[in-house]
Formats: C-alpha cells, sequence, structure tokens
C-alpha cells in the first residue's frame, strides 16, 4: 500500500515537529506556512528535538492553502484562536473523504474542523509536548511528545458555543456524549493507519476508544496551570512552591474532576494526585498559555476553559472557579493585546 498524504495546517511547535517528522520517514507531507514561508523554501526545517535534531530542505510548502494537493490525512496545528480560518484552510488539502486530525488544546475543539468536513472524518488528539516555534522555520521540542488520539463524535444539536456569548450559553457540545456520527468499521482502520504512521515516525502514538476521556484528563492539567501561570505570572515551579497557589491549583483540579464527571467522563480520583506530583516533579515551565500572553499573542481561553465550562453547565454542574478563570484571563487577554 503506498503511504498516505499528509497535510499540515499550521507548521509551528506542534505542527512542525510532527509534520517533520513524518516528512523525515519518507511521507509525503505537504506544509501551510505563514510568516516563515519564504525562510522554510530557502532554508528548510529546522527542528531540535529530544528525539533527535534534523534538518529537511526541499520540503512540500505553500504559502496558500488553494496551492495543496488533495491529501489523505490533514493535521489541524493552528492555535485554536486561528479557528475561523479553517473554512479557507482545510477544503483544499483534505482528499473526498479524507480525515483531518486536530491536535489543539481544549475541548470540543474538533468541532470547527467538523463544521467544514463533516464530523464522520474528524478525529481529536492531545499532545503531551513541551515544544516552541523559537524563530522562522526553527522547532525546539524540549520534553515529552506522546500523542493519543480518537475519533471524534459530534452531538446532534451542534451550535456555535462561546461563553463570551450570552445567547449560546448551554447550547454546546459535550465531546463523546453525542449521538454517533458515522461510525463504522472503518474508523477503526483509518485510526489505526495514522496511528502506526505515526510511530512508525518516531512519534508515540496511541488510539483511543475515547476522547472525551484523552480530553477531559489533558484539562485536568491544562485548565489551573494554564491559567494559573498568566493569572499569577509565574512558572509551574512557582504555582507548586507556594502553598498558595498549590491550593489554588489542587482545587482547580478537583472542580475540572467533577465537571468531567458531570459530563459522564469518570475520570479514577488517583489522577487528580498523579496530575499535582507531575507537575511538582516537572522542569520549570512556561505553559503555552503563558507563552502566548508574554508575547502578546491571543489566549486559547475559550478551548481551553470556556468550552468546559459550557459543557459542564450543559450537564447541570457549574464550574465555579473555572468560569473565574475564564472570566480573568479574558480581562487579560483584552488588555493584553
Ligand atoms: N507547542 C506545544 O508543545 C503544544 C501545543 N498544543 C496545542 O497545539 C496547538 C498549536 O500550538 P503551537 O504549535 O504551540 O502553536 P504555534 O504558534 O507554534 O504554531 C501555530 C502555527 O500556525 C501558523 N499560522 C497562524 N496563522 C496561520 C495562517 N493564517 N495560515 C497558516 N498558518 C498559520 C503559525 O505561523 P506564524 O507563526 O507564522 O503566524 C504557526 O506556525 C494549540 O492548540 C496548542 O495549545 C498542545 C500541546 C503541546
Ligand atoms: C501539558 C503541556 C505542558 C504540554 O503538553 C501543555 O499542554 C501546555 O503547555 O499547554
Amino acid at each position: 500500500m503506498n503511504k498516505q498524504r499528509y497535510a499540515i495546517i499550521g507548521a509551528g511547535a506542534l505542527g512542525g515537529l510532527y509534520g517533520g517528522m513524518l516528512a523525515r520517514q519518507g511521507f509525503e507531507v505537504h506544509f501551510l506556512l505563514h510568516s516563515d514561508f519564504q525562510h522554510v523554501t530557502e532554508h528548510g526545517l529546522k527542528v531540535e528535538s529530544i528525539w533527535g535534531d534534523f534538518h529537511l530542505r526541499d520540503l512540500h510548502v505553500h504559502a496558500t492553502a488553494a496551492t495543496m494537493p488533495a491529501c489523505d490525512v490533514t493535521l489541524v496545528g493552528l492555535k485554536t484562536t486561528q479557528n475561523h480560518l479553517l473554512a479557507e484552510l482545510l477544503p483544499p488539502p483534505t482528499r473526498d473523504g479524507g480525515t483531518v486530525l486536530v491536535l489543539q488544546n481544549g475541548l470540543n475543539v474538533e468541532q470547527d474542523s467538523a463544521k467544514v468536513v463533516g464530523p464522520e472524518r474528524v478525529f481529536g488528539g492531545c499532545c503531551f509536548l513541551c515544544s516552541n516555534k523559537v524563530g522562522p522555520g526553527h522547532i525546539r521540542h524540549i520534553d515529552h511528545g506522546k500523542i493519543v488520539f480518537g475519533k471524534y463524535f459530534a452531538q446532534a444539536s451542534s451550535a456555535n458555543s462561546r461563553l463570551d456569548h450570552d445567547e449560546s450559553v448551554g447550547q454546546g457540545e459535550t465531546a463523546g456524549q453525542g449521538e454517533s456520527v458515522g461510525q463504522d468499521e472503518s474508523v477503526g482502520k483509518i485510526g489505526q493507519q495514522i496511528c502506526d504512521d505515526l510511530n512508525s515516525a518516531g512519534i508515540p502514538t496511541e488510539f483511543s476508544g475515547d476522547l472525551a476521556m484523552v480530553r477531559w484528563r489533558k484539562l485536568l492539567w491544562n485548565i489551573p496551570f494554564n491559567s494559573l501561570s498568566v493569572i499569577l505570572n509565574a512558572s509551574t515551579k512557582q504555582i507548586m512552591d507556594n502553598p498558595h497557589a498549590s491550593a489554588m491549583a489542587e482545587s482547580i483540579v478537583n472542580e475540572v474532576h467533577q465537571a468531567a464527571a458531570a459530563c459522564g467522563v469518570d475520570i479514577p480520583t488517583k489522577f487528580i494526585e498523579t496530575t499535582l506530583e507531575q507537575t511538582r516533579k516537572m522542569a520549570p515551565y512556561d505553559s503555552s498559555m503563558r507563552l502566548d500572553y508574554l508575547n502578546k499573542r491571543p489566549m486559547e481561553a475559550e478551548a481551553i476553559l470556556g468550552n468546559p465550562v459550557l459543557a459542564a453547565q450543559k450537564a447541570g454542574y457549574t464550574m465555579q472557579r473555572v468560569e473565574m478563570l475564564y472570566q480573568q484571563l479574558k480581562y487579560i487577554d483584552y488588555s493584553n493585546s
């Protein structure tokens, strides 16, 4: 069988690393570039990685989605704050019947891609990755990197949900709880093929049957530590070393755990302590949200906090602490740009 052809939409810290690993392994990978198109055309893509450094020249690079060929798998690595561009960016590189793999942080982030290509073609995943784009065409991967992904299932009553739009409150989706759209055995085959491709390229990858569990488990970390790192202007180490900040983090992790349960996702209780313990042991790290804040880029508050608050609200649970964090981040975001 021929190797699958991949498209990377958002070739930054995440997309550049994973796309680069696939290209290095001999997959045909088409990169949509943005500000560094000229640089990558002339100098290639440089990746410094804990898995081994590499430098790729003669890549398939595109300045616009319109020139991209139809691909089997389109990997979405844009920041979720750019998802309004997907209507324009996804159709050209996604072949008829092709798959979209959304690797962005947050909850229900697949919804924007599903609106463009249809939910039956969308998979979503979480990346336990610490990677930064440190310059044009230059990616630095400093820790972890595993992908866990699964099929996305949309709810019948999909809505354009944003917490800052009053009229949409309560209309959001709850990943994994809705009516399954287009589930058949081909889903397993497609998922397994992508999983095999990524593993063959040296990216540790797992195909999960429970995307909602995968997403909520990652939110146990992202919600407290992304938000507190911005609001307290602190690294993960500073948060965990301070009794007041770490107490806040712990109470937020507990609230996220309860919200997940309200949404039908029963995360084993031991993961509350695991999340805190792993963060205590982590090298001091600036969360992706803090990096966005420090670089005056919009923060992914909607995807990481707003959507979970909505999903919990819909399931009858109010995330009081997280809603407060969300409002603070929206204020900071507003005054930071
Ligand atoms: N980095 C990490 O370790 C992790 C990231 N994630 C998630 O992955 C997602 C991507 O994050 P990350 O890779 O860090 O972000 P980056 O900012 O590094 O990458 C996003 C890329 O999208 C590009 N882009 C922006 N606008 C356009 C456009 N109009 N057309 C084409 N490309 C465009 C940017 O190009 P330019 O810079 O030129 O504007 C950039 O290369 C986020 O949801 C994040 O939360 C999840 C886990 C870990
Ligand atoms: C958990 C972590 C640190 C790496 O995947 C992350 O998602 C982030 O910085 O937002």
